[in-house]
């Protein structure tokens, strides 16, 4: 058995990100850049106005004084013109400011009657104003590639001209679920039947990590049926199967794919849940084998197939998001597996956040799952830990699932 981390960087090194392709500015929010965004235009492109009021010269605009009011310069209008001594030109936001003009005086700040204004608080030099490239300039990169792009990030990209976006395509996973006893949600249940929760969850998880699930029509207990989905598979990123990982003799994924020229990287892994995980490759398409046990498989997708997704999705490598959290009752030592615990973050009596495991951990509980906020790490050989210590866990939340 190997470790997590040796696992999962097998997994990470062997898997490349996803080329590229070029999809219209409103498509790009959550797909991840693949090549920088450079600014096309200097932004703002000359001094604007940042508020409505008069362009004026800040020597003249004392309190008191009365200023000749010579023009008007509505945004995208610029006032040809230049403003004089003792002169002012009405101005609105976002208006260029004329030639000669150093501040703005604000309209709230201003009494206008017939052709001048009176300045009512005497205005600082550059008051008001925003100078061409506050923001960016042109030829500034805007965006580096291999970012998740979000809401803002289109702006900005909108705002340096850009309409057209190059992301990497989103990664293709197959999921297939195995199992004689295995039927979707909603079909009739025959005797001894089970409901397939786990290719309707992993497909939530690829989803939610920008990635596009292709679910596959369930495989039974043969050879034939698990190779059939394997063809299916070739034109997708990679495939992850569930169930028939273990060591039973229907336990048949690793032999039904050895004629479709399967070769086995590893199997097996030191942790818990989650122990018979596969990795391997199918030619050219990564196969990662999940689990049987519902919560082993979504532990593991966690684990393994969601930093799989982000090095596919272009995105640099991460660690795993461990965040610190105070443990909220008693832990016994753990054995030579790494364990993920499902867990509830909770307020103690004190007013603390602390973070309590469920008191059943069997990986075939989806209710105890779906409850869980957290997964709870526990090292391999961790000693036993008394409520208040300080554990590292996952925060479901942080992950969109
Ligand atoms: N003698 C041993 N038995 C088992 C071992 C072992 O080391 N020695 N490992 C156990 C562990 S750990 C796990 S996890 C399971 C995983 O086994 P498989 O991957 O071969 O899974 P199956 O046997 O096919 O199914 C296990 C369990 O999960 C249910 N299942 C399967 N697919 C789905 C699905 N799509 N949706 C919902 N539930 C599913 C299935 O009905 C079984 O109840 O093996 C242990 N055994
Ligand atoms: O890991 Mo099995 O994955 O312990 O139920």
């Amino acid at each position: 058995m190997i470790s997590v981390e040796e696992a999962r960087g097998r997994i990470l090194d062997s898997l490349a990100p996803c080329g590229a392709e070029t999809v219209p500015l409103a498509e790009g929010w959550n797909r991840v850049l693949a090549r920088p965004v450079t600014a096309r235009l200097t932004q703002p492109p000359a001094d604007v106005s940042a508020m409505d009021g008069y362009a004026v010269r800040a020597a003249d605009a004392v309190e008191g004084a009365t200023l000749a009011v010579t023009g008007a310069a509505p945004a995208g209008h610029p006032f040809r013109g230049e403003v004089g001594p003792g002169e002012a030109v009405r101005i609105f936001t976002g208006a260029p400011v004329p030639e000669g003009a150093d501040a703005i005086l604000l309209q709230e700040d201003a009494t206008a009657g017939g052709n001048g204004v009176r300045v009512n608080e005497t205005v600082r030099p550059d008051r008001w104003i925003r100078r061409a490239g506050m923001d960016f300039r042109a030829g500034d990169t805007l965006v580096e590639a291999g970012r998740r792009l979000s809401a803002r990030d289109i702006g900005l990209a909108a705002a340096g001209n850009h309409a057209w976006l190059p992301v990497h395509r989103a990664p293709r996973i197959a999921i297939l679920a195995t199992g004689d006893e295995i039927v979707l949600p909603g079909e009739p249940l025959p005797a001894g039947g089970i409901v397939s929760s786990n290719a309707h969850m992993l497909a939530a998880l690829v989803r939610a990590a920008g990635g596009v699930p292709v679910v596959l029509p369930i495989a039974g207990d043969n050879h034939e049926a698990i190779g059939a989905a394997a063809e299916a598979a070739r034109r997708c990123e990679m495939l992850v199967t569930t169930g028939g990982a273990s060591v039973g003799e229907h336990d048949l994924v690793q032999s039904a794919l050895a004629p479709h020229g399967f070769t086995l990287d590893f199997w097996k892994i030191a942790m818990r849940p989650g122990k018979p995980l596969i990795w391997g490759r199918l030619d050219g398409t990564p196969v990662l084998g999940l689990p049987g046990n519902p919560v082993s498989a979504l532990v593991c997708g966690v684990l393994f197939l969601w930093p799989a997704l982000m090095k596919l999705s272009g995105l640099p490598a991460a660690p795993l998001p461990l965040r610190m959290a105070r443990l909220g009752a008693d832990l016994p030592e753990n054995d030579r597996r790494e364990e993920y615990m499902r867990a509830r973050l909770e307020t103690d009596a004190e007013g603390r956040s602390v973070v309590v495991p469920a008191t059943r951990q069997d990986s075939a509980m989806l209710r105890v799952l779906a409850g869980a906020d957290a997964l709870l790490q526990r090292p391999p050989h961790a000693p036993a830990l008394q409520a208040g210590a300080t554990v590292p866990v996952v925060h479901l939340a942080d992950l969109g699932i």
